[in-house]
């Protein structure tokens, strides 16, 4: 398949209002399609499904199913700059600012009070585009080589575009890997920069709350130390967890885990409430997850031990690779609406979170 054909087909879908969606895996240079022929709402039921699920924050919400009726690859490509039309830099306004400077005190408020440890808050804002969504996805797998980017349609949803840093969970067979990943900074050339308190406790918060989560679920559970990780123009800090699931129980493990404290706050409940209750706009898929759900993939391998003259065999293995929803925005016809958070803790300064939403919000305006 040419690139053209790969975009083609693309476009075709579109114009017949059939639900597709276009990725980029992290550090990979394959794009990847699914279609599907109707536009039927489908949901997952048991997570023993096979398609490209769409996860609302809300646990209670339905996880829309992607049939993958059809599926298209183009290895290889090489992103080019510069594809969106021209125009205008968006320009940061601070409108909301007083609103969520209130939010993120009535936060504090709660932890001082013993209510919560740990809240992320949100806001929303919106802004005009002429784009075109298949430009900005390209613009945005050629800035985010690191991220999982994607363009996500379905004519009875909506359509959301976004580059995220963030792996909720890969299970190959039952082996899998996810991690905590909050605290952030501003990247000023040094990859390897301090980090203050406020940051190392709400990331902790996060691996914590994960190896709870998994504890008793999962064999050899294990992680890494703690990393400093790049994300377009942002650090975070990141600890990787992997482990065994002991059978195939992945419907209960992401219960377990989603939403994290990366994205809802500890406990788990109170916060998710005074998220709901509190902000000023829904989240929808924004904070929720995304990606392959029990993709079969082939590998090949040289048997060298069996044979002497190589013999080389398929091992056929289930894969899901999912990813939390952030840096992440919705396109309505010529509307975009960027979404952006951060972690609250004690130690949390009002003015400091709006600026972390400021910084956050350059990664999705950075490609219009
Ligand atoms: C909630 C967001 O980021 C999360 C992931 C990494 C760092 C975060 C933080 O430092 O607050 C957040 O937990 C967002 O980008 O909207």
């Amino acid at each position: 398949m040419t690139e053209a054909e790969f975009f083609e087909e693309i476009k075709a879908q579109f114009s017949q209002k059939l639900p597709l969606v276009v990725y980029r895996k992290p550090k990979e240079d394959t794009l990847c399609s699914i279609f599907q022929n109707e536009d039927s709402l489908l949901s997952v039921n048991n997570f023993e499904e096979t398609g490209f699920v769409f996860a609302p924050f809300d646990q209670e919400g339905p996880v829309v199913l992607l049939r993958p009726d059809r599926c298209g690859k183009l290895p290889g490509y090489t992103p080019r700059a510069g594809c969106a039309k021209k125009g205008r830099r968006p320009v940061l306004s601070a409108h909301g600012k007083g609103f969520h400077l209130d939010l993120v005190r009535k936060g504090l408020s709660e932890i001082r009070s013993g209510v919560f440890d740990k809240v992320v808050l949100s806001r929303s804002f919106s802004m005009p585009t002429e784009a075109e969504p298949l430009d900005l996805f390209k613009n945005l797998v050629e800035k985010y080589q690191n991220a999982f980017c994607y363009l996500w349609y379905h004519p009875k949803v909506g359509m959301w575009l976004g580059a995220t840093p963030e792996i909720l969970l890969n299970v190959r067979n039952r082996t899998f890997t996810t991690m905590s990943l909050a605290g952030t900074q501003v990247y000023r050339g040094d990859e390897n920069p301090e980090w203050g308190e406020k940051e190392l406790t709400e990331q902790k918060y996060v691996t914590d709350y994960i190896l709870d989560a998994l504890k008793g679920r999962v064999d050899d559970l294990k992680h890494a130390r703690t990393e400093t990780v790049r994300a377009g123009k942002l650090l975070h800090l990141r600890t990787k967890i992997s482990g065994r699931l002991k059978d195939s129980n992945l419907a209960e493990i992401l219960s377990a885990l989603h939403p994290t404290p990366a994205v809802c706050g500890l406990p788990k409940e109170s916060t998710r409430k005074f998220i709901v209750s509190h902000e000023d706009y829904p989240r929808e898929f924004y904070t929720g997850y995304l990606g392959e759900l029990n993709f079969q993939v082939e590998r090949k391998r040289n048997n060298r031990a069996s044979n002497p003259e190589v013999q080389v065999y398929k091992s056929i293995s289930r894969q899901t690779t999912l990813f939390v929803n952030l840096r992440c925005l919705k396109l309505e016809g010529s509307e975009i609406k960027i979404y952006v958070g951060g972690g609250v803790t004690k130690e949390s300064d009002p003015e400091k979170e709006w600026e972390e939403t400021v910084s956050k919000s350059r990664t999705m305006l950075d490609i219009l």
